[in-house]
């Protein structure tokens, strides 16, 4: 273990997710929990919630080098990106959170802030933006580009050499062919097929999946 110190930003369910991984490998010394000013004091899992938003610089100051998003999101993650920037803006680092029971190959890129779940495997030649979730139990191919904030939520399959734009979410379940480019800000419903490109800014679902409304 080593005696660094980690506050984890947002004290909800994606919270207890990435809190379950931390535990599990015993890297922090310390693990300390932002969210609402009301919830000061609940436990989440076994660490509190030690103080909200506007006590980060204090934190920072007492010695809380590191510093993760742990507010999940389900196709806006605005909330997620504002508050990455909150923490590079007072200048804490940001680290990768990797859930021991996933299998990451050691070639691929990944810039900061991104969470692996569990028993999530990523292959090969893939670049994984900053803020990334990669859920529970999902799976990114080779040769994958999965950019900046978006979420490819549990179970999903994205097959080899798929790009996803930012701020995507990629709904549980869903199989992407390889090889297909999926834009911007869009939301792929849960348990979608999807064969084909799909544009910025839309939501689409089913099998075969189908762009229903601009977002
Ligand atoms: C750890 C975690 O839990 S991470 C979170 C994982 N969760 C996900 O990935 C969820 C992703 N979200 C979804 O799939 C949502 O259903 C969305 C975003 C696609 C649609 O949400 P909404 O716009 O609220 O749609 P709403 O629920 O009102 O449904 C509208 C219609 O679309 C249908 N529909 C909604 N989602 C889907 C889907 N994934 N596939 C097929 N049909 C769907 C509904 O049956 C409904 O049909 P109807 O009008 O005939 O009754």
């Amino acid at each position: 273990m080593t005696s660094e110190k980690l506050l984890l930003i947002g004290g909800g369910g994606h919270c207890k997710s990435v809190l379950d991984s931390l535990l599990q490998s015993n890297q922090y010394s310390e693990i300390g929990i932002i969210d609402k000013k009301k919830n000061i004091g609940k436990l989440i899992l076994d660490k509190y919630i030690i103080g909200c938003d506007d006590d980060l610089i204090k934190f920072h100051q007492q010695g809380y080098k590191y510093a993760f998003v742990t507010l999940g999101s389900v196709g806006d993650p605005s909330s997620r990106v504002n508050l990455f920037t909150m923490l590079e803006e007072i200048c804490f680092e940001i680290p990768n959170i990797i859930d021991i029971s996933s299998t990451v190959s050691n070639y691929i890129n990944m810039e900061t802030g991104i969470y692996i779940g569990k028993n999530a495997v990523v292959n090969a030649g893939t670049s994984i933006g900053k803020g990334a979730i990669i859920n529970t139990s999902s799976t990114i191919e080779h040769d994958c580009e999965i950019a900046k904030f978006s979420h490819i939520a549990p179970g999903a399959v994205i097959c080899g050499g798929v790009k996803i734009g930012e701020n995507s979410h990629i709904g549980a379940n869903s199989v992407v062919q390889q090889e297909v480019k999926i834009g911007a800000n869009t939301i792929i419903g849960m348990g979608s097929v999807v064969l084909k490109n799909v544009d910025n800014y839309v939501l689409a679902y089913g099998n075969p999946c189908k762009e229903v409304r601009s977002k």
